[in-house]
C-alpha cells in the first residue's frame, strides 16, 4: 500500500486512490457528532450561494455554513460543534460549507473513493483503510482555509498513516502540544470565533468508531460501519 500525504486545496486536486480528506478544527469533527446526534446525511458544498440555493428548496433542511472560522449570516449554524452540543439531529439532512473541509471534497476529483477524518475517528477510518487495503492511499490535511499548513490536520494524517504502517505515535502528547500551537487560538479569550469546548470536542481522540464516506458524485456524505 502506497501511503501519500498531501495538503490543502491543491493537495485534494491531486489526490488519488482511497482519499482520506482531513479537517480536524473543525468541519470533519462537527460533521462526526452530528452523525453521532442523529443526522440522516450530510451535503458538503463548496460554494456558498448553492449552499443558500439548496437551502431555499429544502427549507427543512440544516444549513450549516463557515467562512474564516465565523457562521455565515443567514445559516442555521456555524462550523462550532459545542454550538450543537445535545442537539438532536435525528433523520435531518445537513447542508454543509466551510472555508476548508468542504473544499478539500469538491476538488478531490480524481479520487477512487472519498472519506472524511478527523482526530475523533482516525483510529476508525485506519481500520476501514485496512480492511479495503488499496494499492494507493491519499491522506489530505486540508489546513487553515485551505491554503496553508495547519499543525493539526497534519497531525492526524500522520496519525492515521502511522496506524496504518503500524508504527508508534505519541499522538496524546501532540494534541496536549496543539493546545500552545495551532490550537492557541480556542484559548484566546479576544477571540469570539472559537469556543474554547470546541478544542476538547476536536480533540478527543478516537472517541467515534465510525467512518464518514462521501458518495462517488462527491455530493453526500453518510455515516458507515
Ligand atoms: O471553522 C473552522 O474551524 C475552519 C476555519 S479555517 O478556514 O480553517 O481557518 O474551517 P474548516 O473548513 O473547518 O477548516
Amino acid at each position: 500500500m502506497e501511503i501519500n500525504i498531501l495538503e490543502c486545496i491543491e493537495g485534494a486536486k491531486q489526490a488519488q486512490g482511497l482519499t482520506v480528506i482531513i479537517d480536524v478544527f473543525r468541519a470533519f469533527s462537527l460533521e462526526c457528532y452530528l452523525f453521532h446526534q442523529g443526522a440522516k446525511r450530510i451535503i458538503p458544498i463548496g460554494n456558498l450561494n448553492q449552499a443558500f440555493a439548496l437551502k431555499a428548496e429544502h427549507p427543512d433542511w440544516c444549513l450549516f455554513g463557515e467562512r474564516k472560522g465565523a457562521k455565515v449570516d443567514g445559516c442555521d449554524f456555524g462550523n462550532s460543534p459545542n454550538e450543537i452540543a445535545h442537539l438532536d439531529f435525528s433523520n435531518k439532512t445537513i447542508i454543509h460549507t466551510t472555508s476548508a473541509g468542504t473544499q478539500g471534497i469538491v476538488n478531490a476529483k480524481g479520487a477512487d473513493e472519498i472519506v472524511t477524518a478527523s482526530l475523533v475517528n482516525a483510529k476508525a477510518v485506519a481500520r476501514y483503510i485496512q480492511q479495503k487495503n488499496p494499492d494507493l492511499v491519499s491522506i489530505v490535511a486540508m489546513g487553515n482555509q485551505g491554503v496553508c499548513r495547519a499543525d493539526e490536520d497534519l497531525l492526524c494524517a500522520q496519525y492515521i498513516k502511522a496506524l496504518l504502517e503500524r508504527k508508534e505515535f505519541r499522538i496524546d502528547q501532540e494534541v496536549e502540544a496543539l493546545k500552545k500551537g495551532a490550537g492557541a487560538k480556542f484559548f484566546d479569550p479576544t477571540n469570539l470565533i472559537f469556543p474554547e469546548a470546541d478544542f476538547a470536542l476536536c480533540t478527543n481522540v478516537d472517541h467515534f468508531d465510525f467512518v464518514i464516506q462521501v458518495t462517488k458524485n462527491g455530493n453526500r456524505a453518510y455515516r458507515i460501519q
